[in-house]
């Protein structure tokens, strides 16, 4: 079990291409609930999860749409504008299943804001993980529309909540190697 473990956090690679087909609710919600034992301090549980799939996924193109007219709209011919609009609400369908994640922050004074940040970043790997773990491909992304004002409106977030990823899943349709710096050069030893 313990090397299983192992092995899938070493093996779980971002895949940023995935196939269209649904994903079950039950797998879903195997997701959603490893995400949900992540550890918080004074176990705040801050996340917040917004499961988005079908034709939900158009009401997050249109914030993608929306942001990219506010932020390069200007000057633009009708097909330029139609274009533009088309690729930004694609964005939305890169997956069948996308899931947004808030951090809520507590805002009693003993709880600190960056360990709410780090408890959520901790529920979305443990969500990478359990998609890896049933044979999804998984991506966390961010970018600049994930902290754009049309996102936190699309989502109901207050000034202090923040949108800390877009997660997009779905079965892989590509495959990736990637890097590390040895852990070694990332490590002091004090004995
Ligand atoms: C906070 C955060 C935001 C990320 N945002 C993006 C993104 O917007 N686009 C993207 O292609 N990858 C994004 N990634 C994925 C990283 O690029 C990826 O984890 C890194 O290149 C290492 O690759 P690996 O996950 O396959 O090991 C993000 C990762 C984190 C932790």
């Amino acid at each position: 079990m313990m090397n299983d473990l192992l092995e899938l956090i070493m093996t779980r690679r971002t895949i940023g291409k995935v196939k269209d087909d649904p994903v079950p609710r039950e797998d879903i919600e195997k997701i959603l609930e490893a995400g949900n034992w992540a550890p918080s301090h004074f176990n705040t549980q801050p996340w917040k999860y917004f499961v988005i799939t079908g034709n939900g996924r158009k009401r997050l193109g249109e914030a993608y749409a929306k942001i990219a007219l506010l932020e390069k709209g200007e000057g633009l011919t009708d097909a330029e504008t139609k274009a533009l609009y088309e690729k930004s609400m694609n964005k939305a369908f890169r997956a069948p299943l996308v899931i947004a994640v808030a951090c809520l922050p507590h805002e009693e004074e003993y709880v600190v804001e960056a360990e709410e940040f780090a408890a959520v970043a901790a529920s979305i790997q443990n969500m990478l993980l359990a998609a890896h773990a049933l044979g999804y491909g998984a991506i966390w992304r961010t970018g600049a529309p994930s902290y754009h004002p049309v996102m936190k409106e699309l989502f109901g977030l207050g000034a202090k909540d923040r949108l800390m990823g877009l997660v997009y899943i779905g079965r892989p349709d590509m495959v990736r190697e990637s890097r590390r710096i040895p852990v070694e050069q990332k490590t002091e030893w004090w004995s």
